[in-house]
């Protein structure tokens, strides 16, 4: 390690994508292929071997080519007769890197419409709930639920009634901030938590989806047309909130407002 000569032998050649003629490793050069948001984590391993003499590491590269590989790394210099000598193991473990990615992401997913489901949705709002309570930060919560979603279900088909819920799961998509977690309860029931959002703006939202929605054509056939309408309750945390389900309790209590007075509307709780 004091001379700072490093050899690789062929496969991690292959493993880094470099060619053995043109590429000479060192420490710096390592590092360089290190992806950006793991260096930190690196570095600071390579530094507790002055401690440990051992380390054990998961991290990802950026290939020449660009491409990212997962990488799992076992590092010792405890041997009695050689202790300047670094001796490491490295394995390519992007395969099951990502396999486990997938079905992480698939245990929060809701499948119909790629929102995330409702224990995930619940498992945030418990954290945000928590994060209210240390440092105050405002939140609010949005619950959306068609109007009269059994009518298109009985009129058009179980299909067209799928079609519509990835419709409107296309819309918040593209109208929610990346920061606020979109989520579907459950049937044709919604929630949005909009994190570091006061009621006035939340408001302001859920009218801009409410009048896209209702914009919006839904084509049953070649010559038949229907629409659909949302109806949405809003509740903000609050201080004497001793849970996070009184918020969705009062979230909730808006929406059936909502419901009875008409449906096709936003309801925010103060209003009332
Ligand atoms: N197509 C489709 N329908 C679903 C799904 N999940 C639940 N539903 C249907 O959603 C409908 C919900 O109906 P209701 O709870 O009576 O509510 P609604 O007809 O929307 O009436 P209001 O909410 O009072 O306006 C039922 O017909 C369910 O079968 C789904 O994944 N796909």
């Amino acid at each position: 390690m004091s001379t700072g000569v490093v050899y690789w032998s062929d496969v991690v050649y292959d493993i880094f994508g470099v060619d053995r003629a043109a590429f000479t490793p060192s420490c710096t050069a390592f590092l360089r292929m290190v992806y950006p948001q793991d260096r930190a984590k690196v570095e600071k391993k390579l530094a507790q071997l002055r401690d440990n003499g051992y380390y054990e590491i998961t991290y990802r590269i950026t290939l020449p080519s660009g491409d990212i590989r997962w990488l799992h790394e076992i590092a010792d210099n405890t041997a009695p007769d050689d202790p300047d000598t670094l001796v490491g193991t490295v394995r390519d473990i992007t395969v099951f890197k990502e396999l486990e990615l997938k079905l992480r992401k698939q245990t929060i997913t809701d499948h119909l419409t790629g929102l995330f489901n409702r224990r995930y949705f619940m498992k945030r709002l418990t954290q945000t709930f928590a994060l209210y309570q240390r440092n105050g930060q405002q939140a609010v919560v949005m619950l959306l639920d068609i109007d009269h979603f059994k009518a298109v279900n009985d009129t058009y088909g179980h299909a067209m009634g799928d079609q519509v819920l990835m419709r409107l799961a296309d819309l918040f998509k593209e109208r929610f901030r990346q920061t606020d977690v979109v989520g579907r309860l459950g049937g044709e029931e919604f929630a949005v938590l909009l994190v570091d959002s006061c009621l006035e703006d939340a408001a302001g939202v859920a009218e801009e989806i409410r009048g896209a929605l209702a914009g919006m054509e839904f084509h049953a056939n070649v010559d038949e047309t229907f629409r659909v309408s949302v109806t949405c309750g809003l509740a903000g945390f609050a201080e004497d909130d001793a849970s996070e389900y009184s918020i969705l309790k009062r979230a909730d209590d808006s929406l059936y407002l909502g419901k009875q007075s008409g449906r096709n509307q936003v309801v925010v709780e103060s209003f009332y």
